[in-house]
């Protein structure tokens, strides 16, 4: 880069973060501060020891890119006063504002009142934190917005040498949007989290009402034994959540005879929620897993254990010792193992989730992972639950079964694998495939150049790209 020297404005937390990476990189940095004699920057940590600190004026003579790393609302009023001596630099606005502001951004008041300089709205996505903390981490991104595409250059150039990645997002007319970027706090968890929470709440008071009202387990029973039912509930009901859109989105695809119209609007919204229920099921599933291991016993899972008793004649005079080992019975391990490997598979479906990962996985992997191994996953937990409730549904009436929370847990999950797999059958799987490769129905065949068996793409498909709906 031709820059390598820099003038950051202002003394604070961003100002220091920047500038020690700055400095790592060989950078000559010199900061601007409102009262620089009280500033030993170099005194403050060992990275910032080439550090000087000027007057905001004197500071900015020292390189034409000059980062404003102090608040949005004193950016005018720091700039205006000297404003002669910024002629020709490129100003770089960090700011994120305290408050939302209608009306102009930081950026474009810049650009109205500096129409000398060259300004550049970004860094404001990362945190001071990050910067300072993460010098290995070479992934982190910083978004850029100006109306000079040479000005843009020369920041890109300086945010690359510290180890950042740049995306460059158009003018300074797009810095609104920039600024709304850490605003997203909830960034598309919003709905999902409700979602979740008014599963939990559900099976709550359901659970609570069945086992402490209707069965009158004590209530000291409520915070492991009845919670690890509820957990377990909610994860189910949360992963049936996270596969059925995808099913429901193939049904609309086979009844509009083609895959080029959108979906309706809810359902759209629904799939693009899968990756956060996932995670919620997986959070709720460890929990449960959790809650089982810290009260699996004889005592609380009757049914999974050979009950040893003894009898103790009524005359017995001197003591005896009575070894008791009570060992699961079959229904016990093999509930504990289908549950540990459900968990097991949406464990591998959280880790693959990781943008990190995720990142570096082709489609055809990823699409594996998600779809098939989430699949088995939901097969998996769903013969987990019903090997808790089939071995005992003849030997106690209908009725009780039915209001036991693992017979109704299991009955949304139990449909959408059921659904999936009709999926599969060939009556409409071929014709899904079909559709799933550009043919649509009305059309006529020989002008659509798909082939009708709908396997004979097979050679062309890792040229694909990945289809959203077929998870
Ligand atoms: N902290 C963070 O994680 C991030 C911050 N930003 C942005 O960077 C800018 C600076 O943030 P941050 O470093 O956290 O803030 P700080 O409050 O830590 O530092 C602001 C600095 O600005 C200088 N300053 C100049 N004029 C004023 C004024 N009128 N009132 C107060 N300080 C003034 C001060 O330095 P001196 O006293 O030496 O003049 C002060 O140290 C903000 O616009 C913020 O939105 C962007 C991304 C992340
Ligand atoms: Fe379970």
């Amino acid at each position: 880069s031709s820059v390598r020297a820099v003038v950051i404005l202002g003394t604070g937390d961003f100002s220091r973060a920047l500038s020690t990476r700055l400095v790592a990189n060989g950078y000559r940095v010199t900061m601007g501060s409102r009262r620089p004699e009280r500033r030993n920057i170099s005194a403050r940590s060992p990275h910032l020891s080439g550090v000087r600190v000027l007057g905001q004026e004197d500071a900015v003579a020292e390189s034409e890119v000059v980062f404003l790393g102090i608040p949005s609302t004193s950016v005018m009023e720091t700039l205006l006063p000297i404003k002669a001596s910024l002629r020709g630099k490129v100003l770089v606005d960090v700011s994120n504002p305290e408050v939302m502001t209608k009306g102009a951004t930081v950026a474009e008041l810049l650009r109205e009142n500096f129409p000398e300089c060259d300004v550049v709205k970004g860094f404001n996505t990362l945190s001071a934190y990050s910067l300072e903390s993460g010098q290995s981490l070479g992934s982190m991104v910083v978004h850029l917005a100006s109306d000079s595409s040479q000005a843009t250059e020369k920041v890109a150039a300086v945010a690359r040498d510290i180890g950042l990645q740049c995306v460059v997002r158009g003018g300074l007319n797009t810095t609104r949007a920039l600024e709304d970027l850490p605003r997203e706090a909830w960034g598309g968890w919003g709905v999902p989290l409700l979602v979740s929470f008014a599963v939990w709440l559900l099976w709550t008071i359901y659970g609570t009402w069945r086992y402490h009202i209707h069965k009158t387990h004590a209530a000291e029973r409520w915070p492991v034994n009845t919670n690890n039912k509820i957990a377990g509930c909610a994860a189910i009901t949360l992963l049936a959540l996270c596969y059925l859109p995808g099913s429901i989105a193939a049904i609309v695809q086979l009844k509009n005879g083609s895959k080029h119209q959108a979906f309706p609007r809810c359902l759209d919204r629904w799939l693009k929620m899968r990756k956060q229920l996932g995670l919620m099921a997986l959070a709720s599933a460890s929990l449960h897993c959790v809650l089982s291991l810290a009260h699996i016993s004889p005592a609380y899972f009757k049914k999974w254990y050979d009950v040893r008793t003894i009898s103790i004649p009524a005359n017995q005079t001197s003591d005896m010792t009575f070894p008791i080992d009570s060992r699961m019975n079959w229904i016990g391990e093999v509930t504990v193992y289908l549950g540990s490997i459900a968990l097991l598979l949406l464990c591998s479906q959280g880790v693959a989730s990781l943008p990190s990962v995720t990142e570096r996985l082709n489609w055809r992997r990823w699409w594996l992972l998600q779809s098939v191994v989430g699949h088995i996953g939901l097969l998996f937990a769903v013969t987990h639950v019903a090997a808790k409730v089939l071995p005992f549904i003849f030997s106690r009436p209908f009725s009780t079964s039915v209001q036991g929370m693992s017979f109704l847990s299991n009955l949304l999950p139990s449909f959408t694998l059921l659904l999936r797999i009709c999926l599969l059958l060939p009556c409409l799987g071929i014709p899904l495939r079909k559709i799933r490769n550009g043919w649509e129905r009305g059309v006529d065949d020989e002008e659509q150049g798909v082939v009708l068996d709908g396997v004979a793409k097979e050679e062309d498909e890792d040229g694909a790209v990945c289809r959203m709906e077929e998870i």
